[in-house]
């Protein structure tokens, strides 16, 4: 059973955000509201989980002693990974003594910290139909890897990346260099290790949300939220919307992957499983084990969003991942390089009805950095897609 304590207090119930951007400043906002006390940590000031935490941290998470000692000074019960450059081998040492849990667990922290080990798991322990892949330490190997199976178009990424960073398509011999050289310019870890992916001609790709909660008798017990369609601009989200609508027997295959990956991982909390979809066939392409970019759609269409089930399923309380409306999301770029940006725009885009906006407060604007998200519900998605996009348009960053 759950018992929470009382912030600043002795009794508090501490957790803390490893990475504390947008998705982690929700987490922590619904965290704050079921009384727990809360620790964001980041690798630069002033992030946008920074500012609404009990305390804020600024540590490089991928340096093992620098987390470590973090770790041991803050004596958190509960440490929630928020972006996946971490030292996940401290976070498995100190689950290890049973002093703190991890979110879902240390393992799936480190699996999922770079492309190659979910992957594999998902692949080759699990068997699950992904795109054909291989990994390369050189150009010359990625060369290979092409030449010898993969083809023409592809998909290289570092392993280390999200949200699209590094990543390019190939169509033919002359994109391979620069491929090559974008990745090894791009990854969040600088590393000389990409993936090829064969490209998948899919007809639409899909967020399955999928939560793992403890049920009455403390038994784990998973739960989906809607699919999510979304659409990708160079590898980075742009839009998404929920409810999208499925065959059934492709919403079947999503969910029996789903299930089969998030019980693997095992924890708890929520999943971002990640697939393409062909009329019935269904691709798995990656997870992550926390919530999910395109997941912020779930801020206006579900009773409990994406952060709050992840409060929740965290904290051992009961979840429902019940649709209030469908909606969309629509992404805000920075679309300037400066620091201390003002957002214009901002009266004329909420004039717009059923719609809503977060501003995440991140302290620097890069063009393609996301700085916002504008939200919209109706009954009909696409007309909730329109008004977010209207929305989102309307708001401008200026130096
Ligand atoms: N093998 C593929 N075939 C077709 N499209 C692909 C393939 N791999 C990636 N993509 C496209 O690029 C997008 C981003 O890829 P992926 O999710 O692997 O990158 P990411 O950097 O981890 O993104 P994020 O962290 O935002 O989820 C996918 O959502 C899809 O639109
Ligand atoms: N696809 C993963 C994703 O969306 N992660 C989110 O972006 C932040 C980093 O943003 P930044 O690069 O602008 O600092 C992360 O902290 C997380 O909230
Ligand atoms: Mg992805």
């Amino acid at each position: 059973m759950t018992v929470i304590g009382t912030p600043l207090s002795p009794s508090a119930t501490k957790v803390m955000l490893l990475g504390s951007g947008e998705l982690g400043k929700e987490v922590l906002i619904a965290l704050q509201r079921l009384g727990v006390e809360t620790i964001a940590v980041d690798r630069y000031p002033n992030a946008p989980g920074h500012q609404v935490a009990h305390h804020a941290r600024t540590i490089p998470m991928s340096d093992p002693e620098q987390l470590k000692a973090l770790i041991e000074a803050e004596r958190p019960d509960i440490v929630v990974p928020e972006i996946e450059a971490i030292a996940t081998s401290v976070l498995e040492s100190l689950e290890a003594t049973g002093l703190l849990r991890v979110i879902p667990t240390a393992r799936a922290a480190r699996l999922t910290m770079d492309r190659e080990g979910i992957r594999r798991l998902a692949a080759e322990t699990l068997g699950l139909p992904t795109s054909p892949y291989r990994f390369c330490d050189s150009l010359d190997e990625l060369r290979a890897a092409i030449d010898g199976g993969i083809g023409y178009p592809c998909v290289v990424k570092p392993v280390m990346s999200s949200s699209g960073k590094g990543q390019s398509k190939i169509d033919g011999p002359g994109d391979v260099q620069p491929a090559w050289d974008y990745a090894m310019a791009g990854g969040r870890v600088s590393r000389g290790r990409v993936i090829v992916e064969g490209f998948i001609d899919f007809d639409y790709e899909i967020t399955l949300l999928t939560v793992r909660a403890l049920g009455a008798g403390g038994q784990a017990e998973t739960h989906f939220c809607e699919p999510i369609g979304h659409a990708q601009i160079a590898g980075d989200y742009v839009e998404s919307w929920q409810p999208h609508p499925m065959h059934p027997a492709a919403l079947e295959k999503a969910q029996h992957i789903a299930r089969a990956v998030t019980d693997d991982l095992g924890g708890q909390g929520i999943f971002g499983v990640e697939f393409f979809v062909k009329g019935e066939e269904v691709w798995f392409s990656e997870v992550s084990p926390r919530p999910h970019d395109t997941g912020m759609v779930t801020m206006i269409t579900q009773w409990q969003n994406e952060f709050e089930l992840h409060a929740r399923a965290i904290l051992g309380l009961p979840v429902s991942t019940a649709l209030k409306s469908p909606g969309a999301s629509a992404v805000i770029y920075g679309g300037v390089d400066a620091p201390g940006v003002v957002f214009e725009g901002v009266s004329e885009a909420l004039r717009i009805p059923q719609t809503e906006l977060r501003l995440f407060g991140k302290p620097e604007s890069y063009a393609k950095r996301r700085m916002g998200v504008a939200l919209a519900y109706d009954d009909d998605v696409d007309r909730a897609r329109e008004l977010a996009g209207q929305a989102a348009q309307r708001v401008k960053a200026r130096a």
